[in-house]
């Protein structure tokens, strides 16, 4: 089953084509990964998908409904389409609890001890429930991390977006991001993540996708993409990466 359609999704900030006209489907329970340039317009198109951009043409659809049809309420878009950011972007003078639920409790309207429920069960399943009264400066940038990664979860949300989400950590906190992450694939979670490490990408990925020129120039998964890239410019791509020692 399709979770997520984008169509010919263009994308023009002043009089640069940052998106142009790609194509990008994403079945259930499946984990893509975008890699390509800095500039290539992941990020872009991420928020797009979460409704934070305006499409200048094309379409995206989750589970078959338009999204991007103006009509449609973006508040209740986002209730099913979780994103988490580099910068986790928590409230310093709220628990991790209060954290967590804001956003249900505020924008979505969910009773509030229903939304706490679903919090603390969260947070157990990812190691987190002693961590649930303590404020964000008591925690490791790895654990404020997991718990953003949480807050984007309470919802049960159709899709979860992850744009550059160990970017900003210690190398030696990233590796508790990667695990939770590796669970909840494990627990079936459709997810779109955006990153440079192609590490990441290799151990969570089954789709890697790579952006070029606005589109999706070349995709598969990843030890296909990253041991026998087809396109030229992917193979250029990569073997910068391979000379930086990222790969
Ligand atoms: N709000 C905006 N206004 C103007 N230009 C923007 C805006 N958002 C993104 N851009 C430009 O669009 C291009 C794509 O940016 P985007 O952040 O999507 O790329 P990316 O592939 O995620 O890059 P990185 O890997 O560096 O995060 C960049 O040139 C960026 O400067």
């Amino acid at each position: 089953m399709t979770v997520l359609s984008c169509h010919g999704v263009r994308k023009v900030f002043g009089d640069q084509v940052v998106l142009d006209g790609l194509d990008l489907d994403v079945s259930e329970h499946e984990v893509v990964a975008l890699i390509g340039a800095s500039g290539s317009g992941k990020s872009t198109l991420l928020r797009c998908v979460n409704l934070l951009e305006e499409l200048d043409d094309g379409t995206i659809h989750l589970d078959g409904e338009h999204i991007t049809d103006p009509r449609v309420d973006p508040d209740k878009v986002r209730q099913r389409i979780g994103i988490v950011f580099q910068a986790y972007n928590l409230f310093p003078h709220m628990t991790v609890l209060e954290n967590v639920t804001l956003a249900p409790v505020r924008v979505h309207g969910v009773p509030r001890t229903a939304a706490r429920a679903q919090a603390l069960e969260w947070l157990g399943r990812v190691g987190l429930a002693d961590k649930a009264y303590a404020y964000p400066d008591r925690l490791s940038g790895g654990q404020q991390q997991r718990v953003a990664i949480v807050r984007a979860l309470v919802n049960s949300p159709r899709l979860l977006l992850l744009d550059e989400v160990t970017s900003a950590l210690d190398p030696e906190l990233v590796g508790e991001v990667l695990s939770m992450i590796r669970d909840l694939k494990s627990d079936g979670v459709t997810m779109v993540l955006a990153t440079h490490e192609m590490g990441f990408a290799r151990q969570v990925a089954d789709r890697v996708c790579f952006l070029d020129g606005g589109r999706v120039l070349e995709q598969g998964p990843p030890e296909q993409v990253f041991a026998e890239p087809a396109e030229a410019r992917t193979r250029q791509f990569l073997s910068r990466i391979i000379e930086a020692g990222r790969l």
